[in-house]
């Protein structure tokens, strides 16, 4: 049986053969079996159109495209200079892989323009993949997910419309978000034409965005259990299907799948708020965080991945998601439900200033004039993306305590650190920013002469095995500290080169162990 759905109550796969779906995996729905499915006739998607170039819009259709050459792909968005970068040789997005990809078909069915409407109007389905950042005004602010930009680009699609669409929300957005949506489209649209809205969030991490994509965990698909709802999400899903095994292109309501993108985010965050908040009881009585998370990863219930101490979690989903989360809970009016994930985001919050204070402490309070160095500002490694950094936090902290600071970071752009340091239209400091802040052409430049170092990303550059920390330590003041906010460095290595070094989750200098217990 080809391309059948199952759409009896809850999830299922999408299969190509009449075998049955693995129950032995743990999360599957055991209650549908695709010999019990329906066969959906279903349109071949011909054209999409993908509204929002970033990071999300831009890896992903590239893959579909890369993976269907007979499939016409354009991605549009309304930031010129983000399509011209697309359009050139150097990409708007650093991703590993992603140079190669984007040329293997760029010009042949993969297009970037800023004719949203043209796009829009070829097309046979449409990705919305806009930006859904937290709502800084009004009903909700700092909590709730600001759909301004997924309402203009959904009623351009209404505007534009002359045949049957496909309307994919490719962004992260709050449960039952589909439902407005389709109220804007049937609204603004011209009579007879039909809007199929399918929820099909997007799981990848950045820096490892091409293969995420190449090998996904699971592509969701949530649509509603109409005939022209699940007609749709087979359409979805024969894209995918181009390199997706089909028992993990998964098909589910679209409010459980809006809500499992959210969760998802908000069960990741949680790990590391978890592990970061055993990190503190590490520092204060001698256990050491890495082993404590070895240990308890070895659990096969637990599990090892994302259980990685560090000065917090960063990037652009994570606290947003989380206190969408909230926002959705509290207008449940589920107080409990908001106060227990809200802990995430405040232990995070916790953890930053915790790493800073650390710092500080350990120069006797003060680092009133002192020189920091801050090697990585990025959120991650092997991204350019700065987004919620926590570098940016302890920058701001080490200002207000009068230090100087020297940054250098292998990807981030020097422009990019400024926007992220001031607030542009709120407050014009530049200048006396960088009173205080300098970037520095290389890790070297930026430890010369510092007081102490601060490991912020991860960047595999930066490790012991690779940056000369001996040569570092002989242009650094003396005592010269290190301070290792993502476990990349050999404590002991650095301490027979003479470093006071301060690592997440390690007994803190004011703690003392006997050489023989340690
Ligand atoms: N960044 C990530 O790794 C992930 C992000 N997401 C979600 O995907 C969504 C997009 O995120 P990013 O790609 O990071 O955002 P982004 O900010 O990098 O890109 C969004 C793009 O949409 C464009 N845009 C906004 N309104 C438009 C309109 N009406 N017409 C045309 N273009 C328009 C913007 O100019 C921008 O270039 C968000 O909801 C995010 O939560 C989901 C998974 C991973
Ligand atoms: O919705 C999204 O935007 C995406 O958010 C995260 O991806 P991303 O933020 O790109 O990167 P992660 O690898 O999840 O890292 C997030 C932050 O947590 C930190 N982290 C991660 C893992 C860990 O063990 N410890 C830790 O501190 C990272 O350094 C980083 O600052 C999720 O991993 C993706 O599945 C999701 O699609």
């Amino acid at each position: 049986m080809k391309n059948a759905v199952n759409y009896s109550g809850t999830s299922t796969c999408i299969g190509n053969t009449d075998a049955s779906i693995d129950t032995s995996r743990g999360n599957s729905p055991s209650t549908t079996r695709t010999s019990e499915a329906l066969a959906i006739p279903h349109i071949k998607v011909k054209k999409i159109c993908c509204i929002g170039a970033g990071y999300v819009g831009g890896p992903t259709c590239t893959i579909i495209a890369a993976k269907n050459p007979d499939i016409i792909v354009t991605i549009v968005d309304i930031n010129q200079a983000r399509i011209d970068a697309w359009n050139s040789d150097n990409l708007p997005i650093s991703e590993p892989g992603l140079d190669e990809v984007v040329k293997s078909c760029r010009g042949r069915n993969l297009f970037f323009s800023t004719d949203v409407d043209k796009a829009i109007h070829d097309a046979d389905l449409i990705f919305v993949s806009v930006n859904t950042p937290t709502k800084t005004k009004g009903m909700g602010a700092g909590y709730a997910a600001d759909l301004g930009y997924v309402e203009s680009a959904t009623r351009r699609i209404a505007q534009i419309a002359r045949s049957d669409k496909i309307v994919v929300e490719k962004s992260t957005v709050p449960c039952r978000t589909a439902q407005n949506m389709r109220y804007i489209l049937e609204a603004n649209s011209k009579a007879g034409i039909r809007f199929d809205i399918l929820s099909n969030p997007e799981f990848l991490a950045e820096g490892t965005a091409v293969s995420d994509l190449m090998n996904p965990d699971r592509v969701l698909i949530g649509s509603l259990k109409t005939e022209s709802g699940r007609a749709a999400a087979a359409s979805l899903a024969d894209v995918y299907a181009s390199w997706v095994a089909r028992d993990q292109i998964i098909t589910m309501n679209l409010w459980s799948s809006e809500l499992s993108k959210l969760a998802a985010n908000a069960l990741l965050a949680q790990r590391i708020s978890s592990i970061n908040a055993l990190s503190a009881i590490c520092e204060a009585t001698g256990a050491d965080i890495e082993e404590v998370s070895y240990a308890c990863g070895l659990d096969t219930r637990i599990g090892p991945k994302f259980l990685k101490a560090s000065v917090g979690f960063g990037g652009s989903c994570f606290q947003k998601d989380i206190l969408n989360l909230v926002y959705l809970s509290e207008s449940l009016h589920l107080p409990e439900v908001a106060a227990y994930w809200k802990q995430v985001v405040d232990m995070n919050e916790y953890q930053k200033r915790r790493f800073s204070n650390r710092v500080i402490s350990s120069f006797f309070n003060t680092i009133y004039g002192k020189k920091i160095a801050i090697l990585g500002f990025a959120f991650k490694k092997d991204t350019s993306d700065t987004r919620e950094s926590p570098a940016i936090t302890l920058v701001n902290h080490f200002r207000t305590e009068g230090a100087q600071i020297a940054i250098y970071d292998p990807k981030v752009q020097e422009s990019q650190i400024w926007i992220d340091l001031t607030e542009p239209g709120v407050m014009d400091d530049l200048t006396e920013v960088q009173k205080q802040v300098s970037i520095a052409k290389d890790a070297y430049a930026a430890c010369d002469d510092a007081d102490a170092v601060i490991i912020c990303t991860e960047w595999d550059e930066f490790r012991d095995t690779v940056l000369d920390y001996k040569l570092i330590y002989d242009h650094m003041k003396k005592p010269a500290f290190v301070f290792d906010g993502r476990l990349i460095l050999n404590k002991t290595r650095l301490e027979d080169m003479g470093f006071q070094v301060g690592t997440i989750g390690r007994a803190t200098s004011g703690f003392t162990v006997p050489k023989d217990w340690e």
